[in-house]
């Protein structure tokens, strides 16, 4: 496996185009699908991250997720248009109820997201967590730690803000990617976090390395 992430950062942001997945040609042709699953506790941001990654924007309002939602994103990696499928779950429990074991199923990447100006909502990921394990979520399937909000972190409440050397060891531990990022402000003015590298199987290295890139660049 390659030793330094940036370096394969560099290498496939080359490569990336961004498509409106409503063109008619997207629709026709088959692609491989890849299913993204957002899980973190309600109002943590997950419907603005999908919403700011298949839209590219903000969105002006946003309501409680009801069961699931559906967005997706036509991306170009390495020559091949990959269609990225963002499943955006209900964080209350009343919206998800009997659903959950669906959610899981065939699922190529999670992102585990918290609000990193909310401590409630990053000890909320254990719960997260053991519902993975419950729903026999493989080993293998590269996990991502997203502290989301980024723009509200204040220096003056560091203490009660979720501390970034916490959420790293947190993902280490667990064997996720990690990083900060904000659905709300533009990427370039993004303070990112080191990467943590984890091990994965080869096989899906690559998709790995690619939701990476995806992640970078797109905020989420
Ligand atoms: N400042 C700031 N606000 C954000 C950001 N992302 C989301 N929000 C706000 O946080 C609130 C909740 O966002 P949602 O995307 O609905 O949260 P959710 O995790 O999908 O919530 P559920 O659907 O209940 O699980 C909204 O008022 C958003 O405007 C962000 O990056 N920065």
């Amino acid at each position: 496996a390659p030793s330094n992430y940036t370096a394969i950062l560099n290498t496939f942001t080359t490569y990336w185009t961004r498509d409106s997945l409503g063109s008619v040609s997207s629709l026709l042709t088959r692609h491989r699908t890849f299913k993204v699953l957002m899980i973190g506790d309600s109002g943590v941001g997950k419907t603005c991250l999908t919403h700011r990654l298949c839209a590219g924007e903000f969105p002006c309002r946003a309501e409680a997720t009801i069961g699931v939602d559906f967005r997706e994103r036509l991306v170009e990696i390495d020559g091949e248009k990959i269609r990225l499928q963002l499943w955006d779950t209900a964080g209350q429990e009343r919206f998800r109820k009997s659903m959950v074991q669906h959610y899981y199923r065939n699922v190529h990447a999670i992102f585990f997201v918290y609000d990193v100006t909310s401590l409630t909502s990053f000890s909320g990921l254990n719960s997260w967590i053991e519902e993975c394990r419950q729903n026999s979520l493989g080993q293998d399937i590269p996990k991502f730690l997203v502290g989301n909000k980024s723009d509200l972190r204040d220096p003056s409440r560091a203490n009660q803000q979720v501390n970034q050397q916490t959420a790293m060891s947190f993902a280490k531990a667990h064997g996720m990617m990690c990083f900060e990022t904000s659905a709300k402000i533009s990427p370039n003015k993004l303070s990112k976090i080191p990467l943590l590298r984890v091990k994965h199987p080869s096989s899906l290295f690559d998709f790995h390395c690619n939701m990476l890139i995806l992640a970078r660049l797109t905020h989420v």
